[in-house]
């Protein structure tokens, strides 16, 4: 399926700096400003997709080779919000999925635990969804709500009563709350700062901020970036990331959406369990963190969203959020036909 296609590798954006090779370099190698394999820009020829693909491949096309793995495991849905279930637009404010895609989302957490983990706000990505029926993990993991009680930890790891709260029936996780007025002035300033940059928009994502380039004139993206980098001087204890066109400002804790998903598991009693296999769907740097976590549990499907070849720890791939779509109403069928599957050959006297 993914194979069949034909690619232009056209970007859709130009990258804050222009790439200088047609190579692909790690996260760690990159520092901000030069050439970007995780954000939207081609790094390989089609022979190179080609290959990427026999590293990466469809997890529409491996759909069933996966079930079959997950046999008698449970698996547990993570997922990404922009440009996984809602395709990348100009305007982060109508970043809107559709109501295919809600529903495939809400069929599948009625059958699997599912979480949304997401850069934005954690209010911003719950208005977005509009599902309650799914857990939710905003500002990068930063900001979880669980509509139950953390499970205990006996060595006390994530019990930091400073970090939990509840609000209503919900239960709030929150790492960073001490930067929270740090963040504000950081806000402010970066609004005042890049006010004048025509195109540039600072988005507040309570526990991080984006500062926003993707309308930005070309010639601009060094003075927004400098702009940005100077207000962050001052405040040593936060950092500097760059995602699709946007530049993210976050507290230097250590925490990230990888972190967020051990943190769900424990949530849901899966924290070391060898039946456990956590799914994760996400197209951008963020969710390499998840990625890595799968990884190193040595059981999962950590799937990536690229039409382009990326470096990546994710050992899947789907092209977009309509193959998004699809992989996740063949998840919903599937486990479906394995309940009817099941409970007719129960009737039968042949299961167990
Ligand atoms: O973790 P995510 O849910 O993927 O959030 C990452 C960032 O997504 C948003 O920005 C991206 O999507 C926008 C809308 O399509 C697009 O205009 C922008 O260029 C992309 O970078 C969001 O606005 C950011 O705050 C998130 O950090």
């Amino acid at each position: 399926m993914g194979l069949q296609k034909s690619h232009s590798f056209k970007p859709k954006a130009q990258p804050l700096s222009k790439p200088e090779h047609d190579v692909m370099v790690t996260d760690d190698q990159r520092p901000l400003g030069t050439p970007d394999p995780i954000a939207d820009q081609p790094i390989l020829s089609d022979a190179g997709y080609a290959s990427w693909m026999v590293e990466h491949p469809s997890a529409l096309d491996s759909f069933d080779q996966m079930m079959k793995a997950a046999k008698g495991k449970k698996i547990v849905v993570f997922l990404d919000y922009d440009g996984t279930l809602s395709p990348i637009v100009n305007d982060p404010d109508r970043a809107f999925m559709s109501d295919e895609m809600r529903a495939a989302v809400r069929e599948v957490a009625k059958n699997f635990w599912t979480a949304i983990v997401s850069g934005r706000s954690l209010d911003k990505v719950k208005e977005f969804v509009k599902l309650s029926n799914v857990y939710y993990a905003g500002s990068h993991g930063m900001d979880i709500m669980s509509p139950v009680s953390p499970r205990k930890q006996c060595n006390g790891k994530y019990q930091n009563i400073a970090n939990v709260e509840n609000k209503g029936n919900d239960v709030l996780f929150q790492p960073a709350k001490k930067f929270l007025p740090a963040i504000q002035e950081i806000l402010s300033k970066l609004e005042e700062e890049t006010g004048k940059i025509q195109g540039a928009l600072v988005e507040d994502n309570r526990f991080c901020i984006s500062v926003h380039y993707r309308q930005v004139q070309e010639k601009d993206y060094g003075m927004l970036e400098e702009k940005v980098k100077s207000v962050l001087q001052k405040y040593p204890d936060f950092c500097l990331s760059e995602g699709k066109m946007v530049l993210e400002i976050r507290p230097s804790i250590e925490w990230n959406k990888g972190h967020a998903l051990e943190y769900l598991l424990e949530t849901f009693g899966f924290r070391n369990s060898r039946d456990v296999l956590p799914l994760y769907i996400g197209d951008d740097r963020t969710d390499e963190d998840a990625f890595k976590v799968i990884q190193s549990r040595g059981q999962g499907f950590p799937i990536i969203v690229s039409s382009i070849p990326k470096e990546t720890k994710a050992s899947y791939s789907l092209q977009d959020p309509s193959e998004v779509l699809t992989f996740l109403l063949h998840l919903a069928s599937w486990k479906k036909s394995s309940y009817s599957n099941r409970s007719s050959s129960q009737f039968w006297g042949i299961g167990n």
